[in-house]
């Protein structure tokens, strides 16, 4: 790293449309949200250890390993720079998991540390293979995006992972020190590692969380192609977490056991996908319509907010707190599905531009105050994504990790990627 010290950070997302059916080569609709990022620190240490702070999954001491003591045999000979083909090496991941866990200070670690372990280590191994420049590193993690709720908290750890130590590796370089054409290589390349991270967090994942948390703003996603989607900055929406805990991996391998087991239905598995295919296509017809006008256009995205969300419920990926959010919107007109994964997590209500403040307090107070204790996040879909702040000569680490976690979203510098 030409710098001692960088802060990176990327956003959270939100799927309007295709979750589950984006895994088998559907479209969807998703976009960034910038009020919801994780910042991560990164620093070159001389002493040889790699040392990984994770206070939001309430590790108590940080993970540490020596960093000759990660498995880089395992490593596959691939070039770092063209990752296109890069199958997942499941041999090195499995030795990761083998020894992730040693000497941490007899401490228990948590499903949630463990896989954010994981990832850290297998893209580090892979990252400092070959590398001349590495003697250690510290990295400290902090997000204000809810952990495991649908609203792509590992995609944007993923994203800050990937860009950190691509830098750190000297892989890329920052944009401070690059030119357009260089900045969107970095990017490229920040993408297919994320996946890659985002692989050991979902096993199958389509690539639509990583994306949108590398690119920022509003994206239409199929078969790993990414569009940027103009004119969803004006929709506003109302997110609502249910706090119900799921698990992304396990929803995307059940949806998997459908399509795959006889039992399971698949020619009426494939027919919804194709259904929430329809819906995400619709969507763009609908955005990119002219003549089209704003009570015309609502009243069509409602209809397919509503449809989309029964047709996740017949996927097998609904949950009774997400339809209780549903019928509260319901009582004052607003249309909601869930978003991202299901089965718990977030939902997405879609705020019209006729709803006044007064309505929205109204929803709002009915949520937080039912008695799930819903949470909500009004929000809009844009952005900017991956960005990088060189940090060494104005921030230290003691700074970064003391201060309040909304005083992240004021630190200033930043020059983005995307
Ligand atoms: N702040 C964080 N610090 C470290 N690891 C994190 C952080 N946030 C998320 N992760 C990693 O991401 C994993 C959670 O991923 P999961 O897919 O369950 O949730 P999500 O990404 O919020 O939801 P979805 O994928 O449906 O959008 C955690 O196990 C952890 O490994
Ligand atoms: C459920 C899913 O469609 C979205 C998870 O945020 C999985 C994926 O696309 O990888």
């Amino acid at each position: 790293m030409s710098s001692d010290r960088y802060i990176v950070s990327a956003p959270g997302k939100v799927i309007l449309f295709g979750e589950h059916a984006v895994v088998y080569g559907k479209t969807a609709i998703a976009g960034s949200l910038d009020g919801l990022r994780t910042y991560a620190f990164f620093e070159k240490r001389i002493d040889g250890y790699v040392e990984l702070n994770l206070p939001d999954l309430g590790l108590q001491r940080a993970f540490l390993w020596p960093a000759s003591a990660l498995p880089y045999n395992l490593v596959n000979n691939v070039d770092i720079k063209e990752p296109q083909n890069l199958n997942f090496n499941d041999v090195l991941l499995h030795k990761i998991k083998s020894i992730a866990l040693e000497g941490q200070d007899n401490q228990q670690i948590n499903n949630f540390q463990q896989i954010a372990a994981f990832t850290f280590l297998y893209l580090y191994t892979c990252l400092e293979y070959n590398s001349q420049t590495s003697c250690g590193m510290t990295i400290y993690v902090r997000s204000n995006i809810p952990v495991g709720a649908g609203l792509g908290s590992s995609a944007s750890y993923s994203v800050c992972l990937a860009t950190g130590l691509l830098l750190a590796f000297g892989h890329i370089l920052s944009p401070y020190e690059s030119n357009e054409q260089g900045i969107k290589k970095s990017s490229e390349l920040i993408n297919l590692w994320a996946y890659q991270a985002e692989k050991v967090i979902h096993g199958t994942p389509s690539g639509v969380d990583n994306s949108v948390a590398t690119y920022g703003g509003a994206i239409m996603f199929v078969n790993g192609v990414i569009q940027n989607m103009m004119g969803t900055r004006s929709l506003r929406f109302l997110l609502t977490n249910t706090k119900v805990p799921r698990n992304t991996k396990i929803l995307i391998e059940n949806v998997r056991t459908r399509i795959e087991n006889v039992k399971g239905f698949p020619k009426i598995t494939n027919l919804i996908l194709d259904a929430i295919h329809d819906i995400s296509e619709s969507f763009k017809e609908i955005l990119g319509s002219e003549i089209m006008d704003d009570q015309e256009l609502y009243t069509k995205t409602e209809g397919l907010i509503d449809m989309c969300h029964h047709l996740l419920n017949s996927l097998g990926v609904g949950h009774p707190s997400l339809d209780k959010v549903r019928e509260i919107a319901a009582q004052c007109d607003l249309h909601t599905k869930l978003t991202g994964a299901g089965g718990g997590g977030c939902a997405l209500t879609l705020i019209r531009n006729d709803v006044s403040k007064e309505q929205i307090e109204i929803v709002k107070t009915a949520l937080t105050a039912s008695p799930h204790c819903f949470e909500c996040y009004e929000t809009s879909i844009g952005g900017h994504g991956v960005g990088v702040l060189d940090a060494s000569s104005d921030k230290s680490l003691q700074e970064f990790s003391e201060c309040e976690k909304n005083q992240l979203a004021g630190i200033i510098g930043w020059m983005y990627f995307a």
